[in-house]
């Protein structure tokens, strides 16, 4: 039992309510034993609590996951369980939403018993053997709560931690103080958990994450522009899978197919390299079973510096340097070293995958893997599909994203797919705000504050500043031979800004050099410090190309950044890159750190009033008229003119061809 209907959570509920219905088992004077097959989530939990007793299966998982659909389990969940397993155990439980597999609630004492039969059969036979036994002792509800000496303390610190992960969202900290009901008398403590329901239930943060649950949902079924789709194509079973390249995404990428039990050749062209990675991807393996307690089987992975070993492989994932033409090189040799049927996926972060196609003897078995570091953490993969790519190649790089624990998105080639698109603009405006006057400590803290897991200089000093500096000199922005602009820097006929160039000219990469955009302890630290040697430089450049700094609030840094991503979110819409705006939601929801509570840049967009978002961008084009990013794209103006449609209207407003693709 997976819970409450999500969507009856957005139409009139019909009876009958679930707590009377608990607290009706609880009272009664037959024994009640759950037994639990699958999964226990939600109301689904709530009422096995409810129940005297409760019998799993071994391979059942229980939580209670309300906190992620913006809610706190409001069937007696904040009570019961705080008295079942402890203060801290359920804070931990409901605060976070994580399920626990079966041998872990008997652990914590949620199950009586774990069985490997069938639960239902168990809990028959153990109903039989309890059936005279008195009832008093097994109605949670009427258990004292389990407060420890050092409750306050421990309610302190999960206020703290639920503010803080929070990055804004209310459900968790009413989850803490659901649960700190529980120190009341029963029936007091329900009274708190509704009042916290009520103020939860009709927020507009619920209806944000409830949008997100769905949307998650909803970009697993796809379709291309030639009527190819989830239901209409077929996968392609992956029995072994090579990955080539083994440096940080080459490595977390092995890593997430082994996990996903399917049997690796992970190569290199460097002995030494070859050897690092065995290293680092054991350990990461070692580490995930002891966390996950399983059985893995270690030697599903082979380590080689042999092309041969990839004629067994139904599929290849190229991770080498970012460098067309290396890719290019490798993919003409893979079309002869491979099965003529291997699929053969990029994981590049940015380059023509149709490029990469045509140097193949099988353009329609190229797709894109997009994989967003840490591979073996980040749950969003970009699969990208060219004008040739078949529609069995993208069924199975998506049925394989979904095998590896990912939420897979379809996305048509174009430069810097979905998320690196978007975010280009997002990034830009932050360089120009710079020059204006903000400190990257202002920017990051106004986003930061906006609930983004990170502001953009933090990201770029984790990401490494050479990324986007060899991007840049790929696309002739900067780099020797390139002409500097006059004041402000123009190039290519726009304002740009070539602050993140002179930064990475001093060698200030980001944290793998110590410092970049912050300073950190040294090489490879994590803790980003304001430097004052940025903010020395940021002076001079704009003393000496004449800048007068001006004082930046909150509002214009997000206006300017997060309208700047959702206006090329538009475009992305315009060129059919995708299906629908729920696609860029979960991309930037999964991939990029956005605040799931807001549902993601677009469903904000319509939060915010697409008019709003119009006027703003209109103002600042007005101010800014030589950068292009922050014109108004035709479809954002034509959904205003049209009285702002809901979000699933979007796409009925663009017109017929066109589409890039
Ligand atoms: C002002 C008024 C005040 C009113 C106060 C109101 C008080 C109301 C009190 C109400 C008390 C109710 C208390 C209970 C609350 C809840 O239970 S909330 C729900 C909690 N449960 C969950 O969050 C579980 C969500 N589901 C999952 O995690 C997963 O789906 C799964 C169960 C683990 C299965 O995963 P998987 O096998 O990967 O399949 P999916 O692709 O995820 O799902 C398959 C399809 O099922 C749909 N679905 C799943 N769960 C739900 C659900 N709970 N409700 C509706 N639909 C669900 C999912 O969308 C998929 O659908 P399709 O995409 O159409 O195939």
């Amino acid at each position: 039992m997976s819970g409450a209907d999500i969507r009856e959570f957005s139409r009139p509920m019909t009876g009958p309510a679930l707590v009377p219905l608990i607290d009706a088992i609880e009272a009664g004077e037959k024994p009640v034993v759950a037994a639990i097959e699958g999964m226990a989530l939600g109301g689904g939990l709530e009422l096995a609590l409810g129940c005297h007793y409760r019998i799993a299966h071994s391979k059942a998982q229980l939580g209670l996951p309300e906190v992620t659909l913006g809610l706190i389990p409001a069937a007696g969940g904040t009570q019961r369980l705080p008295r079942l397993i402890g203060f801290p155990a359920a804070l931990d439980m409901i605060i976070t939403g994580r399920r626990v597999s079966a041998g872990d609630a008997l652990k914590l004492g949620i199950v009586d018993q774990v069985t490997e039969r069938n639960a239902g059969e168990v809990a028959v036979a153990f109903a039989r053997s309890v059936v005279d036994c008195p009832l008093v002792s097994r109605r949670l509800s009427t258990w004292p709560p389990l407060c420890p000496a050092d409750l306050d303390n421990i309610l302190q610190m999960a206020l703290a931690r639920a503010w803080q992960r929070g990055r804004g969202a209310l459900a968790p900290v009413a989850c803490v103080q659901a649960v700190q009901a529980a120190r009341l008398p029963y029936s007091q403590g329900m009274q708190q958990e509704q009042k916290l329901m009520s103020m939860l239930f009709a927020s507009p943060q619920a209806r944000a994450l409830q949008y997100c649950f769905f949307s998650q949902r909803a970009v697993g079924k796809w379709s291309m522009p030639n009527g190819a789709c989830w239901d209409n194509s077929t996968a392609r079973p992956i029995r072994k899978a090579a990955v080539i390249g083994l440096g940080t995404m080459g490595r977390g990428i092995a890593v997430c197919l082994v996990l996903a039990g399917i049997p690796v050749i992970a190569m290199e062209t460097d002995e030494k390299q070859l050897e690092a990675a065995r290293r680092v991807v054991m350990a990461l393996l070692e580490k995930e079973v002891q966390k996950l307690a399983v059985g893995l089987h270690l030697g599903l992975i082979h380590f080689t510096l042999e092309q041969r070993y990839l004629r067994e492989v139904d599929l290849v994932i190229e991770a080498v340097f970012e460098d067309l033409a290396l890719k290019k090189q490798l993919f003409a040799e893979l079309s002869s070293v491979c099965h003529p049927d291997t699929l053969l996926c990029t994981n590049t972060s940015q380059l023509d995958v149709d490029q990469l196609a045509t140097a193949t003897s099988r353009p329609d078995l190229v797709v894109g893997m997009h994989f967003f570091a840490p591979a073996n953490k980040i749950k969003l993969l970009e699969v990208v599909f060219t004008s040739r790519s078949s529609p069995e190649a993208v069924a199975t790089a998506m049925q394989l994203g979904k095998w590896l624990g990912k939420v897979s998105v379809a996305v048509a080639n174009c430069p810097g797919f979905v998320g690196n698109r978007m975010l280009r603009p997002y990034v830009e405006q932050a360089g120009f705000l710079l020059e204006e006057g903000a400190t990257p400590e202002q920017v990051d803290s106004a986003l930061e504050h906006f609930g983004l897991a990170m502001g953009v200089f933090r990201m770029s000093d984790l990401s490494g500043l050479d990324v986007g500096w060899r991007v840049r000199k790929a696309a002739g922005l900067t780099g020797p031979g390139v002409p500097q602009g006059q004041l402000l820097q123009t190039q290519q006929g726009y304002r740009y800004s070539p602050l993140a160039d002179l930064i990475c000219q001093k060698g200030r990469l980001g944290q793998k050099t110590g410092c970049g955009w912050y300073l950190y302890e040294g090489p490879g630290g994590h803790m980003a410090r304001p430097d004052p040697w940025v903010h020395a430089f940021l002076e001079e450049y704009r003393r000496v190309h004449g800048l007068q700094p001006r004082s930046i609030g909150q509002q214009e840094v997000l206006e300017r950044c997060l309208f700047a991503l959702i206006n090329e979110g538009f475009r992305v819409l315009e060129d059919r890159i995708v299906m629908d705006p729920v696609a860029l939601d979960v991309i930037y929801v999964l991939g990029y750190g956005w605040p799931a509570h807001t549902g993601g840049p677009m469903y904000y967009a319509g939060e915010v009033g697409l008019p709003r978002v119009l006027g703003r961008l209109e103002y600042y084009q007005r101010v800014h008229p030589d950068i292009p990013h922050l014109r108004p794209s035709a479809l954002l103006r034509q959904l205003v003119a049209k009285g702002s449609p809901p979000i699933h209207k979007w796409m009925w407003h663009i017109e017929e061809g066109s589409s890039r693709l």
